[in-house]
């Protein structure tokens, strides 16, 4: 084994991080100049943590779970899952986004098993875990549905089982029921809280939305824009499983109005 091997391991076993980012930066060639749009960004996650990643638009969320992903190379930093640098996608991780992207000519059974065909895993295994992951997340019984025949938040919900069928240690998700109406986004929220409290699985949210990001978060990175940087990383101390009563309470509004003075929302 490499000293540098070694050297990861071992400050990976010091600090128990799942995932460490540290100082990282990342520019796109645009034209005939780079353009920074990550300035030394610094994160460590535990295994189980659900982290939010809040921010404007356009301040890198998106581009940070790509890192993390490994869908994109930083410029300069270290990005490390499980002590091991981040080279490309790994199976430890599963992505899910705002479009479901079902393929509409198969069954909810069908997209389901499409990630096991790509990555040529056991077909008929995960086959046996579909009924279970449909319950996880509410549709038990849809496995012969097509798309079309689901509303937009069951179609999220098939996403979201399809992001789950690979078993990955590490949930992305980029916005994920940012494109639905508020009462299904909130019962799809509950749904995640659930699957993340129950599984034990690492989640990376992106969100805009504030409220939402306290609620469900043990751990809210609040970015600035341009370049994009963490103005703050906040702990939500509010215990574990939260509920609709969590956000008529004092503590919730603080953490909530701190937020909002970080990103200059509202009028004073
Ligand atoms: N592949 C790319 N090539 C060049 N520039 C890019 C690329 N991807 C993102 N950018 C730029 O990086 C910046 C951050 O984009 P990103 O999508 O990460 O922001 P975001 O915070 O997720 O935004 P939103 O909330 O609107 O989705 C933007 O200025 C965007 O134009």
């Amino acid at each position: 084994m490499s000293i540098l091997v070694n050297d990861a391991l071992d400050r990976n076993l010091e600090t128990n991080y799942q995932i460490e980012i540290h100082n990282i930066y990342k520019s796109f060639d645009k034209r005939d100049s780079a353009v920074t749009v990550l300035e030394n960004i610094n994160l460590n996650v535990r295994a189980g943590e659900f982290i939010s990643l809040l921010g404007p638009s356009g301040c890198g969320k998106s581009t940070l779970l790509k890192l993390i992903g490994g869908l994109l190379d930083q410029s300069s930093g270290r990005l490390e899952i499980d002590g091991h640098a981040i080279t490309g996608p790994s199976k430890k991780v599963g992505f899910m986004f705002q479009k479901a992207v079902l393929l509409p000519w198969r069954t909810v059974q069908q997209n389901l098993l499409l990630p096991i065909e790509l990555s040529k895993g056991n077909v008929e295994e995960a086959n046996a875990r579909i009924g279970q992951l449909l319950e996880l997340v509410g549709l038990k019984g849809y496995e012969h549905y097509y798309p079309k025949e689901l509303s937009g938040g069951m179609q999220q919900r098939i996403s979201l089982a399809r992001t789950l069928m690979t078993d990955p240690d590490i949930l992305l998700l980029d916005e994920p029921f940012g494109a639905l109406d508020e009462f299904t986004r909130e019962t799809l929220n509950f749904s995640l809280m659930d699957i993340a409290e129950q599984s034990g699985k690492t989640v990376i949210l992106v969100t805009h939305n504030i409220s939402e990001a306290v609620l469900m978060s043990d751990k809210v990175v609040v970015l600035g824009i341009n370049p994009g940087h963490v103005l703050e990383t906040i702990d939500i101390n509010i215990p574990k499983p939260r509920t609709d009563q969590v956000m008529a309470t004092k503590q919730y509004s603080e953490y909530v109005l701190h937020i909002r003075d970080l990103l200059g929302v509202g009028r004073k």
